[in-house]
């Protein structure tokens, strides 16, 4: 129950949900869990929502689309990817369109940390999605203290406990980008209340990348009556590619190929150009 007076009670990942997770996903989370083993769950008390997130990617009209550009510094798929600063980054991005800030916290496999988040937050106005690999509520907490608008819930990761962990996040006030894969997960996804959801059309398991996951699972969503918004997430590198989710996607997030290409704003522009 998540009430104004009540606090959704949301406990982290037991070993046994953890263990349902496959390959590089799986070992980031059990590492991710034992980073966490030691925090306080409480989520303490509610935070207004400010939708900042949320509204930043709703189009003006079903043709427009927005960036979520990511500070990725690092991956498991690429390896280093470029030494950026975060804030400078997050200004480029800014001024290249980007109409939110994707932030990789997590510290291993991507070179991220709350440092990076920190900074973004106070270099730009531009809402701020707090991305890692959330298995305990403390890192909803700490999303929301250190002033990210928004927080990443993997379906892949959470399973059934998807719905907790966004009642969580709104509890704190936090738009949640509830990622998908796979037509069970977007199910799970609508049946959560998920108001944004992002398609990754990476498979975080064998890391390959299908650019035709997302059209195919947003046509699948629109058809179920989901009236959110909807990212495509990954994998994008050309204005081209970009096109084939223009009419229906509302954002697309896009790191990698954003983050190497050593001018951040004009390959944010290029990226974007119809
Ligand atoms: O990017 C990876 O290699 C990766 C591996 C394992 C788990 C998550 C991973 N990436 C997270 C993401 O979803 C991406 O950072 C994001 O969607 C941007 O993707 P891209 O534009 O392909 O960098």
């Amino acid at each position: 129950m998540t009430g104004p007076l009540s606090s959704p009670t949301v406990r982290p990942l037991d070993p046994q949900q953890l263990a349902r997770v496959p390959g590089v996903l799986g070992r980031i989370v059990h590492e991710r869990a034992a980073d966490y083993a030691a925090a306080r769950p409480e989520l303490g008390p509610p935070r207004p929502a400010s939708r900042r997130f949320e509204n930043a990617l709703r189009a003006p009209d079903a043709s427009a689309l927005a960036l979520i550009a990511e500070v990725k510094r690092a991956s498991p798929s690429q390896g280093a990817i470029a030494p950026l600063d975060p804030a400078a980054a997050a200004r480029a991005y800014a001024q290249g369109g980007a109409a939110a800030i994707s932030v990789l916290t997590e510290p291993r496999h991507f070179d991220g940390d709350r440092e990076a988040l920190l900074a973004v937050v106070d270099a730009v106005g531009l809402p701020v999605l707090r991305k890692d690999f959330v298995v305990h509520p403390a890192m909803l907490r700490e999303a929301a203290e250190w002033g990210a608008a928004a927080a990443l819930l993997m379906v892949s990761v959470l399973g059934e406990a998807t719905a907790g962990y966004l009642a969580a996040a709104h509890h704190l006030g936090l738009d949640a980008l509830v990622e998908v894969h796979d037509e069970h997960e977007l199910d799970v996804a609508l049946a959560a209340g998920a108001r944004i959801i992002g398609v990754n059309n990476r498979d975080l398991t064998t890391l390959h990348i299908d650019l035709a996951v997302s059209p195919r699972l947003i046509r699948r969503a629109r058809e179920r009556g989901f009236a959110g918004v909807l990212v495509a997430e990954s994998g994008y590198r050309s204005a081209g590619e970009i096109q084939a989710v223009r009419g229906l996607a509302g954002a697309v997030l896009v790191g990698s190929s954003l983050a190497g290409s050593g001018d951040l704003a004009r390959a944010a522009r290029e990226l974007m150009a119809s």
